[in-house]
């Protein structure tokens, strides 16, 4: 695509040399620059792009976006910007031949709920001839077309060549988890969304947002800003959980008409004559177009919430209401979220992805309602995020279990007995026993906890204790199949870690 075309995207506020030139691709790292590419200079966490730009031009760059035009040589095409990041979704849309013009978009942010809901969406979409890209923390991926997700959300150029390669093979619909990073540095700002969806806000990512108050903004400028009508997509919806805390928030900022959900009958959309067991959740949904019973394998009153956020996303897309219970009956399983790993012990292994608070406390609360005799955890926090999170869900974990295993998860570059010290520090607050080994040979007697900070032992350990009818949770890690130390990441496998332990006891199936 030629630079002059490329830059009616954006209005600059300067641009110099911009003539026909080819621009053969779009980059913002200097390290990967290709001859002809576009070079964008983002001011980072860490380094601040505009130092790159020498390095850009030696790599064959034909032109860089800057927002300050004093790092670029002389006589040096760029084209100035008020923001880099901004500008480089734009253009990337452009570059990619506007992707999401053509072709229904879901967008579903919220800090737990993302990943399953937009499974059931893909499911949704199904059950109505729509062959959905799929893209989020667990992969981008359209049916068996699966690409490895280097973000819940990428950057803004990989983000619309992807769905570009995923139209081009034959997607006709596109849901997409949108992080709040994503937001926050504008990478899905090319996108024209038919329908955005919030599905909660809790504690989470406040080392990168600083407050729940700009965690929240970031949130909502999906709602505020990426849902205004165009002339492209005149006609946008937004889907609000009215039962969590910032609803109404998110409901009174929407720019475009809002559907509601709730558990209660205040919702447009929303559920009656419930049953939940381990088994899963049926009942009828309450919808403006009439009412239809639904049955899912999904367990616990969190996916009854990932469920009608899902049926009133079908809703908002004008999907029928016999298709959109039939999506719901055929979605995809999830991987990794309270995936059971099955044995002939008698005992309920679930590998899940809660690594927050509120996800933890759901997914325990959960469990527990379901129990038919003790509940044993195995979680820990990752490194080089939010630590405040980390005494709150060593709290919650002893609470709710009768044995919560301290362990680490993906302690990055921190020491991972840092880490577990501050989770300890909330188990501990609540008074009850700390076991050591010698003290768990002897039994667990009374509600406790243990330290083990290697996960591969403490997973061993936990699977060697449990009795048939408890049930052991692996959580935090889901379907991650490595555990990042310092900058490398193992392999390592939750899933793979319990059959292990439980074929040494000769329960594996
Ligand atoms: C905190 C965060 O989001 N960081 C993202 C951010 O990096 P940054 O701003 O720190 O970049 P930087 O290192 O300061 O560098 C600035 C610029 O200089 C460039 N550079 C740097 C070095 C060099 O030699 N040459 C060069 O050109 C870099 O490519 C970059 O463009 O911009 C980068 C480029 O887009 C992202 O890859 C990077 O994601 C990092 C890897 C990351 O871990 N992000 C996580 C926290 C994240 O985004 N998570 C969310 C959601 C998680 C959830 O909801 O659970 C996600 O969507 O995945
Ligand atoms: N609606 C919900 N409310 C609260 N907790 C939930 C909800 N849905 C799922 N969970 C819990 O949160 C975990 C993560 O769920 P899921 O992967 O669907 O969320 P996500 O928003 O995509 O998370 P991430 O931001 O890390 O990608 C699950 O394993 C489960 O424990
Ligand atoms: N996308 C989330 C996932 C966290 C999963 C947990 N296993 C961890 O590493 O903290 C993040 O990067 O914060
Ligand atoms: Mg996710």
């Amino acid at each position: 695509m030629k630079l002059s075309d490329l830059i009616k995207a954006v209005s600059p506020s300067l641009a110099k040399g911009v003539s026909d030139q080819e621009i053969q691709g779009l980059y913002y790292d200097s390290r990967i620059v290709q001859p002809g590419g576009l070079f964008f200079a983002l001011k980072g966490t860490v380094a601040d792009g505009h130092r790159f730009i020498g390095l850009a031009i030696e790599r064959g760059a034909a032109a860089v976006v800057v927002e300050d035009r004093s790092s670029v040589p002389t006589g040096f095409p760029f084209i100035q910007v008020e923001n880099s990041r901004l500008a480089m979704a734009l253009m990337a849309s452009a570059f990619y031949r506007f992707p999401t013009r053509d072709v229904p978009l879901v967008g579903i942010t919220g800090t737990n709920g993302k990943t399953t809901t937009s499974y059931l969406i893909e499911g949704i979409m199904a059950a109505n001839g729509v062959k959905a890209a799929v893209l989020g923390t667990v992969s981008y991926r359209l049916g068996e077309m699966v690409l490895p997700a280097s973000h819940t959300t990428p950057e803004s150029t990989e983000l619309q060549s992807i769905m570009r390669t995923m139209i081009d093979g034959g997607a006709t619909g596109v849901v997409m988890e949108v992080s709040s990073h994503s937001l926050d540095q504008r990478r899905v700002d090319g996108c024209q969304f038919d329908v955005g969806v919030f599905t909660n806000l809790t504690r989470d990512h406040l080392d990168f947002h600083g407050s729940m108050e700009s965690y929240l903004s970031a949130k909502l400028r999906l709602f505020k800003e990426l849902l205004q009508p165009t002339s492209v997509k005149p006609t946008r919806r937004a889907v609000v959980n009215l039962d969590d805390e910032y609803g109404a928030a998110v409901a009174r900022e929407s720019v475009c008409p809002v559907i509601t959900y709730s558990i209660s009958t205040t919702g447009d959309v929303h559920a009656v004559e419930i049953k939940s067991s381990l088994e899963g959740i049926s009942g009828k949904l309450v919808t403006p177009a009439g009412t239809i019973a639904f049955s899912s394998g999904l367990v616990g009153q969190f996916n009854l919430y990932n469920i009608l956020s899902a049926v009133a996303t079908g809703y908002a897309l004008g999907f029928p209401l016999a298709t959109i219970s039939a999506g719901i009956a055929n979605h995809k399983k999830v991987p990794g979220r309270l995936e059971r790993v099955e044995n002939d012990l008698g005992i309920g292994v679930f590998v899940d992805y809660a690594h927050t608070g509120d996800a933890l406390e759901n997914v325990l609360q959960t469990l527990s309602e379901l129990k038919t005799n003790r509940i044993l955890t195995v979680f820990g926090c990752g490194g080089d995020r939010d630590k405040g999170k980390r005494p709150i869900m060593g709290e919650i974990a002893g609470r709710l279990s009768d044995l919560a295993v301290i362990t680490s998860d993906n302690p990055r570059t921190e020491k991972p007995e840092e880490i577990i010290a501050q989770v300890r520090a909330g188990a501990a607050a609540l008074g009850i026993r700390e076991y050591d080994r010698a003290t768990l040979g002897e039994g667990l007697r009374d509600k406790g906890f243990i330290v083990v900070p290697d996960r591969r032992d403490a997973i061993g350990l936990t699977i060697s204790l449990a009795e048939p009818g408890d049930i052991v949770l692996l959580a935090g890690k889901g379907h991650e199949d490595y555990q990042i130390i310092g900058t490398t990441k193992h392999h390592f496998d939750d899933r793979e870690e319990a059959a292990a332990a439980l074929s040494l006891r000769g329960g594996a199936q």
